[in-house]
């Protein structure tokens, strides 16, 4: 119920499109029901007319049948025009408005979802929304209307007519729909659940295909998927039963409401309290009527699928973003150092800190080494320092500011990055260039890679820099991929430089050359390196040690103990072996 108010809520300000496709359907539908009505009259009168040898009027009911059909048929096409119109901007502001919720999540909060799971939730579960709009909230709004309408009119003819058609209506409307919902809860929770895991496990085989063929688990990775395909198809197929059921429960309830008319109305004719024609055009308005109520049982039926969404939705949007920004204008340093002071940081449901009382000072223009071994905290430092986590203690600043006084989208504009993990996305080198510098020009562009060592590379291959470079980068490989982001990094032109392990996997003369490119990078900038290889560091102007989050020595790069080295180069050994 909680989430049928919120989605409600959401949908305020689509209440207009709402009440005009509402009132649009309910057209539609009495045009439908007096049509048949109406021809049930006008077939009977002109028989009963034949019969007895009088002439009638037939004029005005042929005109009004065909003012019916009319209506009925540019309502129906005027409905769909309007309501799914409704929807697909309704939907479309809801994915905005999810994904607005779900960016300042990235990456602290998000890390606990599975990247299909969320594809889900962006994709299958906010089109699972429109449900609500177009098979619950109009149609139930037309079937209360319609049968009030309907009743009414049955009322004007006979109280106890009206009363049995009532009846039937409530049966095929309230009863049906009410049974309905409460089956489809759970396979409808279900069907949103394993759709989601569905679609992460065939991810992850895609993705994954590469091991799973090494270590020949393609079977087993096959047979999960299966097993998720049949779960689903179980939970579709119990779905489609109970439509099946439903739908055939409201067959019968109109049948059935037909047949009590007649037995409550024959004996009417009889009478002389009801003429033949009119117990035509009443059997046959009652059985149009339940026109009304048909698509209420499977709405019903759907609505723990809709519900399910709506859940799996505001889950992701309640989620508290794990920095609070702040609300005055981020400061505007004028200075570039970077500086830790007692900075401890604990991960959620880690019992020990990532890191815990680190002091370190990057004055503007120089540069500095964090080293450690594996999990030792060194990109911790780098997810503090870039805002994507908050520090439990202590506190960082940049130039004299503190950096919680930055919005997050600021602070990252004075820092660009280079990593060994570049993401490059599956599309050209020069739009994969652009996402640093969206204005670059090409020559820009062409200027930075120079300095990368990357351009000749570009210019040689048949598209240059409109290359596609397929998913990940595939086409590239990893030390023409960090040269793509040394590149950006040249082209964001930002004071301060983070290193994490840029030349990290590859081999010599690579690492050679693009030292070199990185040299070009670092002049003027404030630097700082994460890496767990303590050689070759007479670069830097000083290290930091790190051993399970603390620090263990500082200094120049001479200052890296004995002991630290050894496990150092016991950890770089382990990673190689
Ligand atoms: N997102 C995370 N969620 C929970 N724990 C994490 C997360 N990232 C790192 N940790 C844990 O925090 C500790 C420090 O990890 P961190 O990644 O900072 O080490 P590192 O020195 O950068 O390691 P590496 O050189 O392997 O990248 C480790 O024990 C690690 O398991």
């Amino acid at each position: 119920m909680k989430e049928l108010l919120r989605l409600w809520s959401l949908f305020r300000p689509y209440r207009g499109w709402m009440i005009a496709g509402t009132l649009i359907a309910l057209l539609t539908l009495i045009a439908n029901v007096a049509l048949m009505a109406l021809a049930g009259w006008f077939i009977t009168a002109m028989a009963v007319a034949g019969v007895a040898g009088v002439a009638i009027n037939y004029f005005a009911p042929a005109a009004l049948i065909r003012l019916s059909a009319v209506v009925r048929t540019a309502g129906r096409y005027t409905e769909r025009l309007v309501n799914h119109e409704a929807t697909f901007r309704l939907i479309a502001e809801l994915r905005v408005w999810f994904y607005r919720h779900l960016e300042p999540l990235a990456p602290a909060r998000l890390q606990q979802y599975h990247s299909g799971d969320l594809l889900s939730r962006i994709r299958a579960d906010i089109d699972a929304l429109d449900n609500l709009y177009v098979r619950v909230l109009v149609p139930v709004a037309v079937a209360a209307i319609s049968a009030v309408l309907f009743f009414v009119f049955l009322l004007l003819h006979d109280p106890l007519l009206a009363l049995s058609g009532l009846a039937f209506l409530l049966i095929a409307g309230v009863a049906l729909p009410v049974w309905s919902q409460g089956r489809g809860q759970a396979p409808g929770r279900r069907l949103a659940e394993d759709e989601a895991e569905l679609r992460a496990a065939v991810i992850d085989g895609v993705q994954g295909m590469a091991e799973l063929t090494i270590y020949g688990a393609n079977e087993r990775q096959a047979q999960r998927v299966e097993a998720l395909g049949r779960r689903l198809i179980a939970d579709q197929a119990r779905l489609s039963s109970d439509h099946g059921v439903t739908q055939a429960a409201v067959g019968l309830s109109a049948s059935l409401s037909l047949w009590v008319l007649l037995w409550l109305g024959i004996p009417m004719v009889h009478d002389g309290t009801l003429m033949p024609p009119q117990l035509a055009m009443l059997a046959l308005f009652t059985l149009a009527s339940f026109e009304a109520v048909a698509p209420l049982p499977q709405a019903f039926q759907l609505l723990g699928r809709t519900l399910a969404a709506a859940r799996r939705i505001f889950a992701i949007v309640d989620t508290d973003p794990p920095v609070v920004e702040p609300t005055a204008p981020s400061p505007r340093p004028e200075r570039f150092d970077i500086r830790f002071r007692g900075v401890g940081f604990s991960y959620p449901g880690a019992s020990t800190p990532a890191v815990a009382d680190i002091d370190l000072d990057v004055p503007q223009g120089t540069r500095a080494a964090v080293v450690g071994a594996t999990g030792s905290g060194k990109s911790t430092l780098f997810n503090l320092l870039l805002r994507f986590w908050e520090p439990d203690a202590g506190d960082i600043s940049i130039g004299g500011h503190s950096i919680t006084a930055f919005r997050g989208d600021d602070l990252r504009s004075h820092i660009a990055v280079v990593s060994q993990q570049t993401y490059l996305f599956d599309t050209t080198i020069r739009e994969n260039l652009q996402i640093a510098a969206p204005e670059a020009t090409q020559e820009a562009i062409e200027a930075a890679c120079r300095v990368a060592q990357i351009h000749d590379f570009i210019s040689e291959l048949p598209d240059g820099y409109g290359t596609w470079v397929g998913e990940t980068g595939v086409r590239l490989s990893g030390g023409q991929a960090r040269r793509i982001a040394v590149a950006r990094a040249l082209l964001k032109d930002a004071p301060i430089l983070l290193l994490d392990e840029p030349t990290e996997g590859l081999d010599a003369e690579t690492e050679r050359s693009l030292m070199q490119a990185l040299d070009r990078l670092m002049v003027g900038r404030t630097v700082l390196l994460i890496t767990h290889r303590p050689a070759g560091l007479d670069w830097v102007d000083g290290v930091l040690v790190l051993d399970n989050g603390r620090e263990v020595a500082r200094g120049d790069s001479k200052v890296i103990p004995e002991a630290t080295q050894g496990a150092l180069l016991r950890d770089v050994a382990g990673a190689t072996a």
